[in-house]
């Protein structure tokens, strides 16, 4: 059974952030993802983990001026000392919560420019082996052009193949399905394609990014795929309700007693 991850920048908006980790909890989460920590201290973050018994599954480097459009700078060549100084922003939140994932947004740039497709490389060894002796995995996340143009990485399989030629044991791919499936269908055998080299998988219905219980995806059928193919890491719940969040976890329920 898929281990779920409430994503609190997504849901449980109703209360403030450091209040959507009780939320969650109390809903049957027994693990949270966000995308972005950094108006808050990392000890606070690590005290609402361990007041809830929650564990951290993931989060997001500083992406830049996230508010003004930027997506991070991984793909940046300009902006090469600003990731480096994000990888140390990042670090004492990872070290604090315990956190074994960490997302590496690409930024605007053009894929089929020379320079950004050097600086990402060149950003994904750096990344990952900054944090490699702390144990930690770097990801990478394709995004769908609809909802983020210009995005360097919308591809899976221009993710895949770098990930795969770069070959480093803690640089991996952040699946997340409602992406793939706007950007190029055939979820399951991608999943199997590249299960492999998964570290963490999101989900959303697809089109409207809402509850994984309508739509385009059958996602009861999904979540026994990953059991068969044998997903052992987190599931992220990363979806924008369609009303209050605890009246959208329907789809939750039958998980919930086996999430541990
Ligand atoms: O938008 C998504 O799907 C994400 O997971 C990113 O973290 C957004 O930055
Ligand atoms: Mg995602």
């Amino acid at each position: 059974m898929p281990r779920f991850a409430a994503n609190l920048s997504f849901l449980f908006t109703e209360v403030p952030f450091l209040d959507r980790f009780e939320a969650a909890a109390v809903a049957g989460f027994r693990a949270v993802e966000f995308l972005f920590p950094y108006d808050h201290a990392p000890e606070d973050i690590a005290d609402r983990l361990r007041r809830y018994d929650l564990t951290l599954a993931l989060f997001n480097l500083p992406p830049g001026d996230w508010t003004a459009g930027e997506r991070g700078f991984a793909a940046r060549p300009d902006k090469f000392e600003e990731l480096q100084r994000s990888l140390h922003t990042a670090l004492p939140y990872a070290l604090a919560t315990g956190a074994k994932r960490v997302h590496l947004l690409a930024g605007l740039a053009d894929r089929h420019d020379g320079a950004a497709a050097l600086a990402f490389r060149r950003s994904l060894a750096v990344a990952a082996h900054f944090f490699a002796p702390h144990g930690i995995d770097v990801m990478i996340e394709p995004l769908n052009r609809r909802d983020v143009p210009g995005y360097f990485l919308d591809d899976f399989g221009v993710a895949r193949d770098l990930i795969r030629e770069l070959g480093i044991p803690n640089l991996k791919l952040q699946f997340d399905i409602y992406h793939c499936q706007i950007l190029h269908g055939d979820v399951v055998m991608r999943l199997r394609e590249l299960m492999p080299i998964i570290g963490h998988i999101q989900i959303a219905s697809v089109p409207s990014r809402q509850e994984p219980d309508r739509e385009e995806l059958n996602y009861p059928f999904l979540f026994s795929e990953l059991d068969r193919l044998g997903y052992a890491g987190f599931v992220g719940a990363e979806y924008r309700p369609r009303a209050a969040t605890t009246d959208g976890l329907g789809w939750f329920a039958s998980y919930r007693a086996g999430n541990t």
